[in-house]
């Protein structure tokens, strides 16, 4: 299953008929995909908007009175305005003799009564193509469509009034039963209040050349993957088996952010945890995370505390200032090890582009989506994942773009973590994540394994206090995290 955006969509179409389709066989081929869903009503009412989600429902029509049903085909576009399928099809159900209701006010008060005798109502208004509010005629049918009880509604491709991307609604969206949506999951069905407008899901892929992967949709990421991907700790291990890592986090002003990252490593399984910090940070460390060593951090870092070292984390809490600037420059320059660039050292960076562009070692840049806005700019969602691809292909790094259902990306493939909550955007949840990914890092995980693994088990912990609490915290995510992955592993 791939989850895309409404900008891939449109590139997919584009690239169906680059590949020699016509329009009107990619709606015919919908059609074939709807029609099985239909086979156990006798009445159906096709509402028509102007473009393709219009054309793919008169298709639908078509082929549904070919069958012997009754069928009504309403239409709410002006023939001027109408796509070119559409345009076809509309010829086409003249020449069958189709019953059709154009849709206007005068006709309105028709239409409300004429749906009760139908079996279904199906919304072929609009589809991804909708890019702001219902206007005219069609907001009126969207809310005379949700006051009807006789029927069923059923959507085609997406809900008529939902938000392709961010799954809110426009100023009206339909309430389907079912939506059957074609192609792939849009972006919009994440969010899970859209389950209000789209009733059941059911996916159908058209009968034509696949572009998912070129296209960069994305593959979620879900338990079984997690699973099959967290290794089985080894019979004969030691400390050193499971990685040496070490963080350069946390300040006198946000002490927490460095030990929420290291207790969150040990708790992953990291085999030796350094925290090169504040002295403040040191001493609460000792208390709160006796497991941890320690090492104050001073102007001049020398860098060979690095070289023995499997992974580091920079940034989480580490304050902005000239000498944090300097010195994250100076380690972001020489070091090669893996490493996870978090918090201001992402703010850091993107003032210093030129860093990114000459960096040797893998890194993974977890960035939520303001701290991503500080390297590229866009105006929506949907931009947001285009730049957010590009970006990491660009400068050749793994980007964790977090958000509800974080975003991962290395340019060349794209993932979205299923697990995760509402509960969750809270203060110190970012620290714990880049722990949880440094020390899959230093447990010698590849840099995307360790990106997707780490992001999914910090979602899976937080579901997991989700489960019975209102809020969750990051300490709280932390002490789930052995738990869940014995889970993981032994379930
Ligand atoms: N590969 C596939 O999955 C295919 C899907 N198909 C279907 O085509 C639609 C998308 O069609 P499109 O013509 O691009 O868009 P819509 O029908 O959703 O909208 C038509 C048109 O309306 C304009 N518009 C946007 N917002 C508004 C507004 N608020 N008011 C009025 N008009 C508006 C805008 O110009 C749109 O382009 C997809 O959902 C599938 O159902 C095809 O079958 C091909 C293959
Ligand atoms: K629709």
């Amino acid at each position: 299953m791939y989850i895309a955006t409404s900008k891939q969509l449109k590139r997919y179409d584009r690239a169906l008929l680059d590949y020699g389709y016509s329009i009107e066989e990619l709606v015919d081929k919908a059609s074939d995909c709807l029609i099985k869903h239909f086979h156990h009503y006798r009445k159906v009412m096709i509402v028509c908007g102007p473009g393709n989600n219009g054309a793919d429902g008169i298709s639908l029509g078509i082929k549904l009175f070919k069958e012997g049903k009754e069928v009504l085909l309403c239409y709410s576009g002006l023939p001027e305005k109408l796509s070119q399928a559409n345009n076809y099809y509309v010829q086409q159900v003249d020449n069958l003799g189709i019953e059709t209701l154009f849709l206007d006010e005068e006709s309105l008060d028709e239409f409300q009564r004429r749906m009760n005798d139908y079996d279904v109502v199906v919304d072929a208004l609009f589809g991804f193509g909708l890019n702001s509010d219902l206007r005219g005629i069609v907001k009126y049918v969207v809310d005379a469509i949700n006051n009807t009880m006789e029927n069923d509604v059923i959507s085609i491709d997406i809900p008529t009034g939902l938000n392709p991307d961010t799954g809110n609604p426009y100023n009206s969206c339909i309430c389907a039963l079912q939506t059957i949506t074609l192609t792939a999951y849009k972006l919009a069905f994440l969010n899970p209040d859209s389950s209000l407008y789209t009733g059941k899901i059911s996916l159908e892929l058209l009968d034509a050349k696949s572009f998912h992967e070129e296209m960069l949709f994305s593959q979620p990421i879900d338990y079984k993957w997690a699973k099959y991907h967290l290794k089985e700790r080894v019979y004969d291990g030691h400390k050193g088996t499971y990685g040496k890592i070490i963080h350069v986090t946390g300040c006198y002003h946000y002490r927490g952010a460095a030990l929420l990252a290291s207790k969150a490593a040990l708790y992953t399984g990291s085999g030796l945890v350094t925290v090169c910090s504040n002295e403040k940070v040191i001493d609460a460390l000792s208390l709160y995370c006796p497991e941890a060593t320690s090492m104050v951090r001073n102007t001049y870092l020398d860098e060979k505390v690095f070289h023995d070292k499997d992974a580091l984390l920079l940034g989480s809490g580490l304050g902005l200032n000239e000498e944090n600037e300097q010195l994250m420059c100076r380690l972001l320059k020489n070091i090669k090890i893996p490493t996870v660039i978090d918090g201001d050292a992402l703010t850091i960076l993107s003032k210093h582009l030129e860093l990114l562009e000459n960096h040797e070692g893998p890194w993974i840049l977890t960035p939520h989506h303001g701290e991503f806005k500080r390297f590229v700019n866009f105006s929506n969602i949907s931009e947001m994942i285009d730049q957010a691809n590009v970006f990491a292909k660009k400068y050749h790094i793994i980007l964790v773009l977090k958000g509800p259902h974080t975003f991962i990306s290395d340019g060349y493939e794209t993932y979205r973590i299923d697990s995760g909550n509402r509960g969750m955007s809270s203060a110190g949840m970012g620290d714990t994540l880049a722990g949880i990914i440094s020390s899959f890092l230093g447990q010698g995980y590849l840099p995307k394994e360790a990106a997707l693994l780490g992001t999914y088990l910090h979602g899976l912990c937080g579901d997991e206090v989700y489960k019975e609490n209102y809020t969750v915290i990051a300490s709280k995510v932390i002490e789930k995290i052995p738990m869940m992955m014995k889970k993981l592993k032994e379930d």
